[in-house]
């Protein structure tokens, strides 16, 4: 059951229990542009407290570099080495991992921020912000030759999917048995600060229902990007705690991976999810209406 959260007490013990916070960005920080309140005093307390503070993101719209832009723009402290989102986990993945061949190239479905992590780890891309790709015009098979180079086609959430990107990587993945299918999340939806709209999951589902087939999914709750956190900081997983507005990808990321959990609710995950009457089977291990509720450790 978890432990719901109310008192100053009982945000103290926290405090004193965990040395390293890793935090889910999208429904705990911010929706969108609009920062959650609270949300900077409380992560100024933690590095005041001298905690490890660490940022976990399924995000992958944005590159490591571009979140340090928006942390910057929120005035929100953060270095680029505390900033690990899916669209770095995804190059890593592919770089690292399935090792593709440096000659072999990737067709994405996503946006400029990850492009720029697959190019920065080495990696050649198709279709992701290419205007041939992001046009409205009907695709015509016939009037398109594939590349034969490609050996993966990886999706992240696109607010410029359509048809075209959806086929073109249709036929890589048809065409070529080894072509990896991967997706950088499967988030269902995406909390915006005007409201949900479909995320990164939804990207990919018409692709999943084409092929009848799942992608190898890195972001949360998958263990890769927990991987690229240990290659650059030192933690005890018996002294982090993951913070998330998501069940099955930052609650079930935190339990994969040893460490405790803390539920807040400014975002995807209501409170009857996890106290009922149906609860969900992924319990944190906290919850809290927001990670506003910390400032009582301040200042
Ligand atoms: O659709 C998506 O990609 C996700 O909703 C979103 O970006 C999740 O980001 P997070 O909550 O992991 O920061
Ligand atoms: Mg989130």
């Amino acid at each position: 059951m978890a432990v719901q959260l109310s008192s100053k007490e009982d945000y103290t013990n926290l405090l004193d229990k965990y040395d390293t916070w890793l935090f889910d960005c999208d429904g705990v920080l911010w929706e969108g542009d609009r920062l959650i309140d609270g949300a900077t005093e409380v992560l100024g307390i933690l590095r005041r407290q001298k905690k490890s503070v660490l940022f976990v993101t399924n995000n992958a719209t944005k590159s490591r570099k571009n979140y340090k832009k928006k942390f910057d723009k929120l005035s929100v402290e953060a270095h680029v080495d505390e900033i690990f989102g899916s669209a770095f986990a995804a190059a890593v993945y592919i770089s690292s991992v399935i090792k593709l061949p440096k000659e072999k190239k990737v067709y994405v479905i996503g946006m400029s921020g990850l492009e720029e992590e697959l190019q920065e780890e080495g990696i050649v891309t198709l279709g992701g912000t290419d205007p041939a790709d992001n046009t409205l015009t009907p695709f015509d098979l016939k009037d398109w030759e594939r590349d034969p180079a490609v050996g993966a086609v990886l999706c992240g959430l696109d607010t410029s999917v359509n048809y075209t990107k959806l086929s073109k990587a249709f036929q890589y993945l048809i065409k070529d048995p080894n072509c990896a299918f991967l997706a950088t999340n499967e988030d269902s939806t995406y909390p915006t600060a005007d409201g949900l709209l479909p995320g990164a999951g939804a990207v990919s589902a018409p692709l999943r229902f084409a092929l009848g087939k799942d992608p190898v999914s890195i972001g949360k709750p998958a263990g890769t990007m927990l991987e690229c956190i240990k290659a650059k900081h030192d933690f005890d997983p018996a002294r982090t705690i993951m913070v998330g507005d998501r069940l099955n990808t930052d609650i079930l990321f935190g339990q994969n991976g040893g460490l405790a959990t803390l539920l807040v609710l400014t975002g995807i995950t209501k409170e009857w999810e996890v106290l009922g009457p149906n609860p969900s089977p992924i319990v944190p291990d906290y919850i809290t209406n927001s990670i506003g509720d910390l400032r009582c450790l301040g200042p």
